[in-house]
């Protein structure tokens, strides 16, 4: 689709294209995506850009290590946001915003609509936000891990109509290009399934996290919300020229033609599974009918420690997952109504709480 009619579009640009020496910042390949980005902007068209680099532009500020620990990383991420942040700033000639986000920040149904709220409003004030994760701060449990699937979420978030992921490969092969000299490039996926997942590996580089595998899992999250989606190379200047005249210079993932509900591709996409409600193995009752109500009889383990708003993942004994939903109970009271041999505390207390999970925050899965 030609640039022009893009309304709102996400750029995710990895972590090679902001520091690809590992001796800082360099502007060199930024360039050309700036211009890109100024260009869309003069055109009508509001942009977000997810950048990488901040453990990379970080790094030489360390003794040089070959395999650096997750404090050390941290710290890297910690030491390089401002100068990447800086790099990316004297490019343009209006004004950023830097956002940092961690996946605690998006699973969270509140924060979540806080931040959607916040991009818009510097969408709508002419500053281009400027996302990364928050590396320095986050946890294990807490992070997104990799910006690819960031820029998945954030796209989602901001209702964007493009996303494009600069990298530092020309887009999907059949097989790793950098392991194998006859790879050959896909310029179009219509479907994301098994086989498209088979032919993406992991990053070769010393700066990339995740390779072309998050880029795939990103795609799936963007086209299933009705998110044009493509991996281009940032290297090649002619990239963006081709981008603009509505040329695929690299790999295109078409869209779905019905998107996923909005509500709905949060809880599938970006909510995370806290816990587990294990219910009987003919459970068979529609989860999203109103009339059904998942009590404790029908649940017969809980696993995870998960407070009330949670999302908790319901599914037999079997393995067969039925579905993500907002638990309505935390599982410290679950497991204390399961121990009561009175029967009737159990239902008073469900009577007052009411069914486990809601009706209107929950997300059907595909039973396989
Ligand atoms: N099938 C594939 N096609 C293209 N690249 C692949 C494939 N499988 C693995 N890769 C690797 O993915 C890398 C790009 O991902 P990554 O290093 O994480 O870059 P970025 O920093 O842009 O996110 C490529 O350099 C390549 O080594
Ligand atoms: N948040 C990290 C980047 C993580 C990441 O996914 O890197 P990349 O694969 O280069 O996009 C950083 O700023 O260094």
């Amino acid at each position: 689709m030609p640039t022009s009619h893009w309304k709102r579009i996400v750029v995710k640009v990895g972590s090679a294209l902001i520091a690809p020496h590992q001796q800082g910042c360099s502007s060199h390949y930024l360039l050309g995506i700036a211009q890109f980005i100024a260009t869309c902007r003069a055109q009508g068209c509001q942009v977000v850009l997810v950048s990488s680099g901040s453990v990379a532009a970080g790094r030489h500020r360390f003794p040089e290590t070959a395999e650096p620990s997750i404090s050390l990383k941290k710290a890297m991420a910690a030491a390089g946001q401002a100068d990447m942040m800086a790099t990316w700033d004297k490019l343009f000639d209006f004004p950023s915003a830097q956002l940092l986000l961690t996946h605690g920040d998006l699973r969270d149904r509140d924060r979540y609509i806080s931040i959607k709220n916040t991009i818009f409003t510097l969408l709508d004030n002419g500053l281009l936000p400027i996302i990364n994760e928050n590396d320095a701060v986050t946890a294990a449990k807490l992070r997104v891990g990799d910006n690819d699937n960031l820029s998945a979420m954030v796209a989602a978030a901001a209702d964007a109509d493009a996303l494009i992921i600069c990298s530092d490969v020309k887009g999907l092969y059949n097989k790793n290009p950098n392991l194998h000299d006859d790879a050959t490039l896909i310029k179009q996926v219509s479907e994301i399934n098994a086989e498209i997942y088979a032919m993406a590996g992991g990053a070769t580089s010393s700066v990339g996290t995740g390779g072309m595998l998050t880029k795939i899992e990103a795609a799936e999250k963007a086209i299933s919300h009705g998110i044009e989606t493509m991996i281009v190379d940032g290297f090649d200047a002619d990239t963006f020229n081709q981008l603009l005249k509505g040329q695929n210079p690299g790999t295109l993932f078409t869209p779905y033609d019905v998107p996923m509900q909005e509500h709905l591709h949060w809880m599938t996409h970006t909510s995370q599974v806290q816990g587990e409600l294990i219910v009987e193995n003919d459970f068979s009752a529609d989860l999203e009918e109103h009339d059904t109500q998942l009590t404790s009889d029908d649940v017969v383990a809980v696993r995870g420690n998960f407070s009330v708003g949670d999302t908790v993942l319901v599914r037999k004994g079997d393995g067969t997952k039925l579905a993500k939903a907002k638990s309505n109970y935390s599982s410290c009271l679950l497991h204390f109504i399961a121990d009561q041999e009175d029967r009737e505390f159990a239902n008073n207390a469900q009577q007052k709480t009411g069914p486990l999970i809601s009706d209107k925050n929950i997300a059907i899965l595909e039973q396989l």
